[in-house]
């Protein structure tokens, strides 16, 4: 097992398209202030993804996680969220330990296709038909937080439902930009399986980060 130094945290860094402090807008935390790091390199390749500029990890900067955790603890916010790109593209055991040194609660957003690393307080399993989750992330999940795109989808969540502990909070989101016709196929599919919640993209309606 690898040992984590202060040393650690100048040496590793990790290739970050953006950084910014905003309200968590998915999920179980939507409203809460949260440092999100953005992470490059994706190998999924949703047709839908709404940051398909992180998927080039060459094209992002390599920032040392000593800085990213210190940039980060300038905002008063304790949720760090780690998301991408795939962000367990890369591993994550420095940097959320440099986040958990600076008191930092530690969030991930990922696709579950690359094996898990890092310590996490928050897994959003958000799985996807492209590249499906490795088995052992499934149990693991705080959260799953499907995208509907098409009807078959609520298939898809309820393969992953089965799959999850049973304190997973279950969520379906719509597509954004067929969030028109499919949000109303949620609510009905909500109100005839109460145990699945809507989750809404807030931070687009209000035009946060
Ligand atoms: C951009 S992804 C990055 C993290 C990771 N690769 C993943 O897919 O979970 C962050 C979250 O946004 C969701 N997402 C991406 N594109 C979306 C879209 N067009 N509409 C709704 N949700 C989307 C993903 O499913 C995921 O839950
Ligand atoms: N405000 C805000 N909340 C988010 N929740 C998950 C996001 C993501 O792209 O991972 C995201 C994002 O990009 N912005
Ligand atoms: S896994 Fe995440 S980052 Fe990668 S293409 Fe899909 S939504 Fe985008
Ligand atoms: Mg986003």
């Amino acid at each position: 097992m690898s040992v984590i130094t202060t040393d650690t945290f100048t040496t590793v860094q990790l290739p970050v398209m953006e950084r910014f402090y905003t309200i968590q807008g998915e999920g179980n935390y939507q409203g809460r202030a949260a440092y999100f790091i953005r992470l490059g390199g994706c190998d999924v390749g949703c047709h839908w993804c709404d940051v398909k500029d992180s998927w080039d990890a060459s094209r992002h900067p390599l920032i040392s996680v000593a800085d990213l955790a210190t940039e980060a603890a300038r905002y008063p916010g304790r949720i760090a969220v780690i998301t991408g790109g795939e962000p367990l593209m890369h591993n994550l055991d420095a940097l959320t330990a440099a986040l958990h040194e600076e008191g930092f609660r530690t969030h991930i957003e990922t696709s579950g296709s690359s094996p898990l690393s890092g310590n996490f307080d928050w897994i959003t399993l958000s799985p996807k038909k492209f590249k499906a989750p490795l088995p052992e992330i499934c149990g693991l999940a705080n959260e799953l937080k499907v995208v509907i795109f098409n009807k078959s989808d609520f298939a898809w969540a309820e393969k992953y439902a089965a799959l999850a502990n049973p304190d997973c909070k279950l969520y379906i989101q719509p597509e954004w930009d067929r969030a028109q016709q499919i949000t109303p196929l949620i609510i009905d599919y909500v109100k005839d399986n109460p145990q699945w919640q809507l989750s809404l993209q807030v931070h687009k309606y209000i035009n946060v980060p």
